[in-house]
């Protein structure tokens, strides 16, 4: 079955996958404008790291695009109002403030151009961007694959898959790399309460592909884990702290503690722009937290009393102490600490 892109660009209009209605619905929505675009991160239309990074860089392609002003010196500034507005959309992974730092910086280092060869070198870098991502998890792949065995149970969390990227994913790029390599694997996957990733998306994706897997409720992880049914488990990631502290779906790190106490490698997969070098450890990473109603209601559905007090962190951090190893573009750095992560930013300088 031919997969769908989540994201695709087309004569100045992103259309991406809503995703909250997947896997009954396939449907798309048309943004215009950067707001829509924003409006779309903000409420998970598109979700995961890399691929909100993405969107919010054809957001900021298209706010210049659409754009009245007359000359390219004010288009910059008001590049700069339109970063800030797709900035407060969702606070926790740094690829969205990656990307748009990249962007307004293409805008900065070209404000001599015209305005319509500005614009152009906007949307050609977005599309760079977006380009880019796919050989990125393919190359995480590719180092990842290494580690897989034939036969190898893995179980992973929410999605971090070509759902939640450009195309191909991360911790599922390693899955999709060891099945084409021609080994057995078998993918276990968390439903990932409350907003379901797992459930809705990850099992989709690896049904679309027929990739074997199970769907478990994020409770029975620890209990497929003493049973030894698991081999392996390989998560995506939102910010990963100079320390190897890794922010990622709630519910990640009981995975790790879990991991740790049945001797399972835990492994992070991500590429080098979900890391930020500005900040020492995970304590420092802010954590999202999202609507009461997807805690109290699945769909339409309400499960939970009017009235109960709701605490909904999207996100939880990892200790770089619970992590195997965090598999990148660049390769795998196992027990990831601060001077190991130091080296990776020495080799991303060293290398480009
Ligand atoms: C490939 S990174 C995916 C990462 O993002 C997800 O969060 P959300 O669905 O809220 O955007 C989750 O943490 C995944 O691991």
């Amino acid at each position: 079955m031919k997969k769908v892109r989540s994201i695709i660009y087309k004569d100045g209009k992103l259309k991406l996958l809503d995703q909250r209605k997947l896997p009954v619905v396939t449907e798309f929505i048309t943004c215009s404008t950067y707001e829509e675009v924003g409006e779309c991160i903000r409420e998970m239309v598109v979700r995961g790291a890399p691929a909100i990074g993405a969107t919010a860089a054809y957001g900021m392609a298209i706010g210049a695009m659409t754009s009245s002003v007359k000359d390219t010196l004010t288009l910059v500034k008001e590049l700069e109002h339109i970063a800030e507005y797709l900035c407060q959309t969702r606070p926790t992974a740094v690829n969205l403030f990656w990307a748009i730092d990249r962007m307004l910086n293409v805008a900065k280092a070209n404000e001599n151009l015209s305005l319509e060869e500005f614009k152009e070198r906007l949307l050609e870098e977005a599309h760079q961007i977006a380009n880019e991502d796919i050989e990125i998890n393919r190359r995480i792949g590719a180092h990842g694959e290494k580690l897989i065995d034939d036969g190898d149970t893995i179980l992973t969390h929410c999605n971090a898959g070509a759902l939640a990227t450009v195309d191909y994913g991360t911790a599922l790029g390693v899955i999709r790399a060891a099945h084409e390599a021609g080994k057995k694997v078998h993918v276990y996957a968390d439903e990932t309460r409350p907003y379901l990733q797992g459930a809705r998306l990850t099992a989709w994706e690896m049904v679309q592909e027929e990739i074997p897997v199970t769907l478990i409720t994020d409770n029975m992880a620890g209990y497929v884990m003493k049973l030894g049914r698991i081999q392996k488990i390989i998560v995506g990631a939102d910010r990963i702290a100079a320390n190897g502290d890794t922010a990622n779906k709630i519910g990640t790190y009981s995975l790790a503690v879990l991991a740790k106490e049945h001797g399972i490698p835990f492994y992070v997969a991500a590429p080098v722009s979900t890391f930020d070098f500005s900040i020492k450890t995970g304590d420092e990473i802010p954590i999202e937290e999202r609507s009461p109603r997807e805690v109290t209601h699945i769909g339409d559905i309400q499960i939970a009393p009017e009235g109960v007090k709701i605490f909904n962190p999207a996100f939880d951090v990892t200790p770089h102490e619970y992590i195997t190893a965090i598999i990148t573009e660049y390769g795998v750095i196992k027990n990831p600490d601060a001077e190991k992560i130091a080296a990776l930013q020495d080799q991303i300088q060293k290398e480009g």
